[in-house]
């Protein structure tokens, strides 16, 4: 089902925007009906991105448009303020109208666009029908559960018929269990709206279950963008190895084709490790990333023997983390890791601080790519 009336377009972004010292600079497109997920540190400069595209914030340089309407381009003397352009945002915090029943939220939209009053709400009511709300019409927003709110401001931004939707943390107000089920009616409704969507959030696995591409932002710059799975399971910098939980390091594939690491030590790996059965390790002399999985590390009290792994190496303990289902025990050597291991595990190694362990793990677990 098609909800928008205007033709999906693609949006085009080449922003350059300076704030004091903080450069944005990205370059990307969205095609229509893709939801891309923005996601990066505190500072990256998402929300600069996100106010940029609204018209909150003007280009440095660069231009937005969707299809062949160009909404800023300082060089041309183009831009569109915020309420001439076709863009629903739904904020953080949803920002409904108080004093408003939830059909005048949604009909507020129209409103703004010169409809009548009767109209405007005949229009309201069908969004309200579509996204399952007719029943909380005549409440108002301190009368529903956050998961409604954010389906109420979700209809808001929809009614205008936009040519873009903006989703800034569109989860964050929630509590985790009202989290899970507003997430899947979102990606639902989200898949029935034709436009660009863009999500920003802090939330990785948000990212990962709700879109369809991810951009990675650090410092103002793409740092990483592709598939979500791709990016989990192929890291490009180590916010992004931290965010989905992997060991990741850096350095250099010498002529025996192990991976000499920029902090010492090295790790024999295969290129097929993601599962990609087509890929080649990175030539011998070039920049590599290796990532492992904390569940692919084993740990032994002593050099393991029998088994002679190609990866062993020494280190000491530094850490104990009770995870949901498991132990993360944190290990500093050349390199450090993490190792993910079943409390058993740690009871039968009496694992603690300060003991020195060694470290193991297959070559076909250490996934080598080009860095
Ligand atoms: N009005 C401003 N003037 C100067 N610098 C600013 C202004 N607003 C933000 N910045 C700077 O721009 C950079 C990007 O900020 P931005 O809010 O876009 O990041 P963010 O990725 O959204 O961060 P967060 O996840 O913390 O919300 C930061 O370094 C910030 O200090």
């Amino acid at each position: 089902m098609q909800l928008t009336t205007a033709s999906p377009r693609p949006l085009h972004v080449n922003a350059t925007v300076e704030r004091g010292s903080f450069v944005l600079d990205v370059d990307f497109t969205v095609a229509p009906g893709e939801v891309l997920g923005v996601i990066g540190p505190n500072g990256a400069g998402k929300s600069t991105l996100l106010r940029t595209l609204a018209g909150l914030s003007a280009l440095t340089e660069g231009s937005i448009a969707l299809g062949d309407e160009v909404y800023d381009d300082p060089a041309a003397d183009v831009f569109y303020p915020a309420e001439r352009r076709p863009v629903g945002l739904v904020f953080q915090n949803y920002r409904l109208f108080p004093h408003l029943s939830v059909l005048d939220n949604v009909a507020f939209a129209a409103r703004a666009q010169g409809a009548g009053r009767r109209e405007s709400r005949a229009r309201a009511g069908t969004w309200l029908d579509r996204l399952d709300l007719s029943e909380f019409a005549s409440r108002k927003p301190a009368q529903l559960s956050g998961g409604q709110a954010q389906r109420v401001a979700l209809a808001r931004a929809l009614a205008a018929d936009p040519g873009i939707l903006l989703l800034d943390e569109p989860l964050s107000a929630l509590d985790a269990r009202t989290k899970l089920e507003v997430r899947n009616g979102l990606r639902d409704h989200l898949r029935d709206f034709g436009g660009p969507t863009l999500i920003v959030t802090h939330d990785p696995l948000e990212a990962m279950v709700m879109t369809d591409r991810l951009l990675v932002i650090e410092h103002g710059r793409v740092v990483q963008q592709g598939a979500p799975a791709d990016v989990a399971r192929r890291p490009s910098t180590s916010y992004i190895a931290r965010l989905v939980g992997l060991n990741l390091y850096a350095g250099v594939v010498r002529p025996d084709a192990a991976v000499e690491l920029d902090g010492g030590g090295k790790l024999f790996g295969s290129a097929y490790a993601a599962g990609d059965m087509s890929a080649e390790l990175p030539p011998v002399g070039s920049r590599a990333l290796v990532a492992v999985r904390p569940t692919s590390v084993a740990i032994h009290a002593t050099r393991p023997e029998h088994s002679s792994p190609r990866n062993a190496w020494e280190g000491t303990v530094a850490g104990l983390e009770l995870l949901t289902d498991r132990i993360r025990v944190q290990v500093d050597g050349t390199p450090s890791a993490l190792i993910d291991v079943t409390a058993g595990a740690v009871a039968e190694l009496d694992l603690a601080r300060g003991d020195r362990v060694w470290l193991s793990v297959k070559a076909t677990e250490v996934d080598v790519y080009a860095g």
